[in-house]
């Protein structure tokens, strides 16, 4: 029998098919900063890129470094919108920033997959988006669901075939089995949009399988990193389709090197075709990676459902 959180990962699509539609805020034309922590936080890196690719000039930040140096991040805030990603809409960073923002006088727009939360009531307009109750400790459905909407607020139409292909991927990835081992090295390798998915794929595995994993943009990868590599590693590559080349490349340096290589888009070990869907494909590609990472503490007979060291919602509690 799948375990409840294998369950609420396949269950998922359900609820992306309920949000597909779902009516969005018009966030107008201005420069976007998208902030969270985590899992919120890789999203907004994979928002961030979608904007800009779409000619929509963002960035990304960690919740709490917005706090702390914002002009680290964007020298001229004036009127920018301040976008913050919470599943919990209750995380202290991402709440402060959002007041943060407001008071400043910046445009705020909350996305949380928990009604009446702090998040929502902080910002100018707000994303409700309901979530399966049964989700646990590590984020799967909710992240999916906030990138869904990122995604449409952005512009980009996400359709019922693009769900059921991340279906079909995230099926696919049930091959990964035989490439699994014990005490594996976790490399995952993304450009572009998909940087921020590879952050997550490492997070995720980290998270549900307390396996030491890391991300970098593929051909970052061969300066320095490659020398951890062995026959110990998997790596998985989220190929771009305009880099698909290079990446290859990167893919047979690494498999010389005695690693196992998932490709999703392209070629490895193991390949998973994905279509071009421009930033779409990320949230074609996410479920997968997140049952990878299921997979992986399966392996290591660890219960997903109650991570180590993890909870469901971090607050700094005051003073
Ligand atoms: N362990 C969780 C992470 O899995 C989650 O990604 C993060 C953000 O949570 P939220 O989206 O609710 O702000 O909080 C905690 O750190």
């Amino acid at each position: 029998m799948p375990s409840i959180t294998e369950q609420v990962m396949r269950d998922q699509f359900d609820y992306l098919a309920d949000a597909i539609a779902q009516p969005l805020p018009d966030i107008g034309g201005r420069t976007l900063v998208f902030l969270g922590c985590g899992t919120s936080y890789y999203l907004a890196q994979i928002l961030a890129a979608a904007a800009n690719l779409a000619g929509r000039p963002a960035i990304a930040a960690p919740s709490a470094e917005w706090i702390q140096r914002p002009t680290a991040y964007l020298a001229d805030l004036t009127g920018a919108m301040v976008i913050g990603l919470s599943r919990s809409g209750m995380t202290t960073e991402t709440v402060n920033a959002m007041r943060m923002a407001r008071a400043g006088g910046l445009g705020t727009l909350g996305i949380s997959c928990a009604a009446d939360s702090d998040i929502l009531g902080a910002a100018e307009h707000s994303i409700y988006l309901p979530t399966d109750p049964r989700e646990g400790i590590v984020m799967t459905v909710s992240a999916s669901l906030m990138l869904l909407a990122g995604l449409r607020l952005l512009g980009q139409s996400v359709t019922a075939k693009d769900l059921i292909v991340g279906k079909e991927v995230m099926q696919a990835m049930q091959d990964s089995a035989g490439l699994l081992k014990q005490g594996q090295h976790l490399v995952y390798l993304g450009a572009g949009p998909f940087f921020g998915l590879a952050n997550e794929g490492a997070l995720k595995v980290q998270e549900m399988s307390l396996s030491y994993a890391q991300a970098f943009h593929p051909l970052e990868y061969r300066h320095g990193p490659i020398s951890l590599i062995d026959e110990a590693s998997l790596v998985t590559i989220i190929y771009a389709p305009d880099s698909a080349p290079e990446e290859a490349l990167v893919a047979k340096d690494v498999q010389a090197k005695g690693a196992r290589v998932i490709g999703l888009g392209g070629p490895g070990d193991l390949t998973i075709p994905i279509p071009d869907r421009g930033p779409v494909s990320a949230l074609i590609a996410l479920p997968a990676l997140q049952l990878m990472g299921e997979m992986v503490a399966l392996r290591k007979n660890l219960n997903t459902e109650t991570p180590r060291h993890l909870s469901k919602v971090v607050m700094l509690s005051e003073g």
